[in-house]
């Protein structure tokens, strides 16, 4: 439905995006998961006719979108990472200023309005004004205003930055419903990895301007099949049993958190004897052992040598 094709943007020295290629199919939710400054927002500018590329086309169902913008703006509904309302104007009042905006005919507007503040969750807060509302209140407007023209594809750019828990879950299931119920196509850029583990369908990681890896959630895992992480619990954090697993150099990662000592090794290597004999060697004591499941957050770690967000 829509798609990518080596999309590119530099800006002097800055090459904020390098030639990525991804697509939405309809009815997909798909998120694009990156540290700051990967070039998620540059992206998204770049599909949704903000930002000229420097190189590259964006095509929506064939046609050539830098060429005929219209043919997209329509059907696109955009959330922009940075808010953009009227503090002195109401809830109602900002939707009615958008809609406008949009040029949604007026006989129309008044239902659309209705209907998105329920879709939101501010029916019942329509006449306050947006300077007393809350961050998670502002944000859930913000996407209100990208919902009126009833778009087919819905961008989010960051939407649940800096706001509460009860909000972001809020937004997180509203995201769901819109896919859901209305079968909107939606792109959720976030640094989260929780969010985009619990939305998305199918995942672009990026960094540093390039696409590092693709694919569904269980896709992307298997990155890392050839792994296994094992957590060990000592009774006291006990270096001599930590240096004593560093000197394996068959053993790719080691990280201790009080007294959580954290394994990753490739599959084959026989961990929990090796553990064990460390222990009886150094004097340590087990309390428990457990192995985990790779996470995206790990895959990101593994790809990149950076955490997510540091
Ligand atoms: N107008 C601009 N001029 C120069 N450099 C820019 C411009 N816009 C973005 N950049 C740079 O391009 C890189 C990618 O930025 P971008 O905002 O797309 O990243 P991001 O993944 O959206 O990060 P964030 O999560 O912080 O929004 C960054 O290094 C940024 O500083």
């Amino acid at each position: 439905m829509l798609e990518a094709v080596e999309l590119t943007k530099h800006y002097k020295q800055q090459k904020a995006v390098q030639g990525i290629n991804f697509y939405l199919n309809q009815g997909e939710i798909v998120g694009l998961l990156g540290p700051n400054g990967a070039g998620k927002s540059t992206a998204i500018g770049m599909i949704s006719s903000l930002i000229i590329p420097t190189k590259g086309e964006v095509r929506f169902n064939q046609v050539d979108v830098l060429k005929d913008p219209q043919v997209l703006r329509e059907k696109l509904g955009v959330v922009p990472q940075e808010l953009a309302l009227y503090d002195d104007l109401t809830a109602r009042e900002n939707l009615e200023f958008f809609g406008q905006i949009q040029k949604i005919k007026k006989q129309d507007l008044k239902k659309k309005i209705d209907e998105v503040l329920i879709q939101i969750g501010l029916d019942d807060q329509e006449k306050k004004l947006v300077k007393h509302f809350s961050g998670g209140m502002k944000r859930r407007l913000n996407i209100g205003a990208a919902l009126l023209h009833e778009p087919e594809i819905l961008i989010m750019d960051e939407p649940t930055v800096g706001i509460d828990p009860q909000s972001r879950n809020y937004i997180l299931e509203t995201v769901k419903r819109l896919n859901q119920e209305k079968q909107m196509t939606i792109l959720y850029t976030s640094h989260y990895m929780e969010e985009v583990e619990f939305l998305c369908d199918r995942i672009y990681i990026m960094d540093r301007g390039n696409i590092i890896a693709s694919g569904t959630k269980e896709e992307i895992k298997n990155i890392l099949s050839a792994e296994q992480t094992v957590k060990v619990k000592l009774e006291i954090q006990h270096q001599g049993f930590i240096d004593r697993i560093k000197q394996e150099s068959v053993i790719s990662r080691v990280d201790v958190r009080e007294q959580w000592v954290t394994i990753v090794a490739p599959k084959e290597v026989p961990v929990f004897s090796q553990l064990f004999q460390f222990a009886e060697e150094t004097g340590a004591v087990i309390h428990g052992i457990e192995i985990q499941t790779p996470t995206l957050e790990d895959v990101f770690l593994h790809l990149t040598g950076r955490a997510l967000r540091n």
